[in-house]
């Protein structure tokens, strides 16, 4: 169990290089379609997600026990970059619409493209690969295992790296605390309002959203979001802010704007995440769990619309003494976002 190795890979795939993922029923040698340079020869293989099979209509794919299961596909004929990034990116589906047909093949080494498919998530890439053969892989490749996989997603590592004073528009007495994690190089952040004492502070898990948060997208209930919970915070005794860096529910900001064209393709924010072949929500709360274990923060009120948030820091120990809404006024470009919400992902709105 190696988060470094994991780390590696991750590193790899954002610079286009290969990987090697190995596991007990074999080994995958594997370079992502969307950073990385078609390889030579004809009659290539892609590794998609299940959901991309089904969109691209493979014959024996007709419905998938989860959208970002693995499918390995055989592409006749040349395969370039362009082609294979058309293949695997849904998005371009209405600009270059005719693409296969395209046979599924027995997949070899099932554990290991699982794992490749929840590391090109975590890099934030689309989750497509060229398989290669052994003899074509990079000399140096990191070989990756899906413990190692695991073990980087372990927030059990997280720990308190540097907190100062932060004077914020919402409250003046504001603290900022920044934590590490071994395992990976995201820097989730808390910021504590008021005056912390013994009493049972407010405390809201904002995932990061950079065109809500920092653009005031109308798209979603982010930014308000934000500002709402900072000023409730600052009218109650004390709170909490954690800012998780889980952008676009964790698929990453770029795959986050192929969502929202598909939204713009009429896809609602459920369907747009799993055509990508992503989950409806690939978010860890238990990072949240661990930052609150960190400020020794036993119990809290917490302020949030989605049950599952409340579920998961339940499950994990944290003791959730009262919910607290936070409802945001809907406006023409977020109304059918939050109806979503509401209707598929069971946000009490
Ligand atoms: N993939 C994807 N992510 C989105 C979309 N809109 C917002 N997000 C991300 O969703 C996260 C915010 O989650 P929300 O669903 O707004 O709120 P929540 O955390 O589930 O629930 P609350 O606690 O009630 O706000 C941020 O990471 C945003 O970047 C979208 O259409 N697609
Ligand atoms: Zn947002």
């Amino acid at each position: 169990m190696n988060a470094r190795a994991a780390a590696r890979a991750l590193d790899a795939l954002a610079r286009g290089w290969d990987i090697i993922v190995e596991s007990e029923t074999g080994r995958l040698a594997l370079r992502p379609v969307e950073t990385g340079g078609a390889p030579l020869g004809t009659g290539r293989k892609l590794l998609i997600s299940a959901a991309r099979a089904i969109t691209l209509k493979l014959a024996n794919q007709k419905e998938a026990a989860r959208p970002d299961a693995p499918v390995l596909i055989a592409v006749p004929g040349a395969l370039d970059s362009a082609r294979a990034i058309a293949i695997a990116d849904p998005s371009l589906d209405l600009a270059q619409p005719m693409k296969g047909p395209f046979a599924a093949q027995p997949l070899p080494a099932p554990q290991a493209a699982e794992a490749a498919m929840q590391l090109a998530r975590l890099a934030g890439l689309l989750p497509a690969y060229h398989l290669l053969d052994d003899g074509e892989v990079d000399f140096d490749a990191p070989v990756v295992t899906p413990a190692d996989v695991a073990a980087y997603a372990d927030p059990a590592q997280l720990r308190i790296a540097a907190r100062a004073r932060l004077p914020v528009s919402a409250s003046e007495s504001a603290e900022i605390v920044a934590f590490r994690s071994d395992a990976d190089f995201h820097e989730h952040v808390a910021l504590i309002v008021g005056t912390p004492d013994d009493s049972i502070p407010v405390v809201r898990l904002h995932s990061e959203c950079l065109t809500g948060d920092v653009f005031g997208s109308l798209k979603c209930d982010c930014g308000p979001q934000l500002n709402g919970a900072l000023h409730a915070m600052a009218h109650a005794r004390w709170g909490i802010l954690l800012y998780l860096r889980q952008e676009g529910r964790g698929i990453g900001l770029i795959n986050k704007l192929r969502a929202y064209q598909l939204q713009d393709q009429g896809h609602d924010t459920v369907d747009a995440n799993n055509r990508l072949g992503f989950p409806t929500d690939a978010r860890d709360f238990a990072v949240a769990a661990e930052m609150l274990k960190a400020l020794r923060v036993p119990a809290i009120r917490l302020m949030t619309n989605n049950p599952e948030k409340q579920a998961v820091l339940a499950s994990l120990g944290v003791e959730i003494a009262e919910r607290l809404p936070l409802q945001i006024e809907a406006n023409p470009h977020n109304a059918r976002y939050l109806v979503t919400k509401r209707d598929r992902t069971g946000h009490q709105l």
